[in-house]
């Protein structure tokens, strides 16, 4: 059974804005992130909402990789103004998930849940949760322990670096190097959970070299894709989030090797001067197994 949802790129669409919304079919990004919060002024945000379901039934068909069009919904955080009703709404669209902004304790998503709960089925709408205030990062292990209960819906984490620099006070720098620390908790956090770890967003959407930088990084630091606020940012996080030729080309040896009949039942074996394990090999069919999701 295939089990890789690719993520490599995750745009921010506001749902406010009729022309990004109108670009969604022509665009190569796997995932779209349909967002009521920040890019939604307070004083649009109930007619924006109401919007939402001709969104969600306009969504295409397919994606660029001939897959069905993953959209999810960020809602207004739960204890504001408009989140309750948001996250009902939402809901009633049936888009893949809801992204819950600020998210500080497990709590967060449980409220949400038992929201869930009572007027949709068990197995409907997933949840993400924004990784992006300085609670969330003090109860990272706790919350990420919810993706290993498919009961909590929890499906993936996404950092809100934004709010992180705004929250905390650190310095934004090129290289991140304030930041990596807790980017690093949040991408062991969420391996701990099962759940899928995406990267925050680089605002400066005219520097592509240094968003490609900053997407080779995110890559060797383990997320799974990268959050997105510009078309012109996709190709790049597609790129970096894709396995290279040489990673493809090192897999299908590890697999040649394990599958030639002298290393049958063997647990480790030498591959050109290397020691390889079926830890290795398990490592390699799922590289290769990413690798024809995305065409690479
Ligand atoms: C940042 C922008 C406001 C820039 O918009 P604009 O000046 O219109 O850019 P361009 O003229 O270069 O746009 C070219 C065409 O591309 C379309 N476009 C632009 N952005 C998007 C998009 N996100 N999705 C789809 N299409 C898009 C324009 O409509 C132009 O189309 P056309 O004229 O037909 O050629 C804008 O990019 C934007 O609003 N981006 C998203 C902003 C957003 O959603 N912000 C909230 C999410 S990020 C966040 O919240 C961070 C997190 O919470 C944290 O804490 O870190
Ligand atoms: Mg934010």
């Amino acid at each position: 059974m295939e089990t890789y949802r690719p993520r490599r790129s995750v745009l921010y669409v506001p749902a406010s804005n009729d022309k990004a919304l109108a670009k969604i079919a022509q665009l190569a990004c796997d995932t779209v992130i349909i967002d009521l919060e920040d890019a939604v002024a307070p004083a649009d945000k109930i007619a924006t909402r109401e919007k939402l379901a001709g969104i969600l039934a306009n969504r295409p068909v397919a994606n660029h990789l001939g897959r069905r069009c993953e959209m999810v919904v960020r809602i207004n955080v739960l204890a504001s103004e408009w989140g309750a009703d948001d996250l009902l709404a939402a809901a009633n669209c049936e888009p893949d998930g809801i992204l819950l902004p600020k998210v500080d304790t497990p709590r967060d998503l449980l409220e949400a849940g038992d929201v869930l709960d009572d007027n949709f089925a068990p197995d409907s709408v997933k949840l993400w949760a924004m990784i992006e205030t300085p609670k969330a990062l003090l109860n990272i292990g706790v919350i990420a322990e919810l993706g290993r209960d498919p009961a909590s819906r929890l499906a993936c984490f996404v950092a809100g670096t934004n709010d992180l620099l705004n929250d905390t006070g650190v310095l934004a720098t090129p290289d991140r190097r304030y930041l990596v620390p807790w980017l690093m908790q949040m991408v062991l956090a969420a391996r701990a959970g099962g759940l899928d770890m995406l990267d925050g967003v680089f605002n400066d959407f005219r520097d592509l070299e240094t968003f490609g930088r900053e997407c080779t990084e995110a890559a060797a630091m383990g997320f799974d894709g990268k959050t997105l606020i510009h078309p012109a940012q996709i190709e790049a996080a597609n790129r970096a989030f894709a396995p290279s030729t040489q990673a493809v080309a090192e897999a299908r040896l590890v697999k040649d090797a394990f599958a030639l009949p002298e290393n049958a039942g063997k647990g480790v074996i030498a591959l050109n001067g290397r020691m390889v394990e079926r830890l290795h090999l398990a490592q390699a069919e799922k590289l290769l197994a990413k690798a024809a999701v995305i065409g690479a």
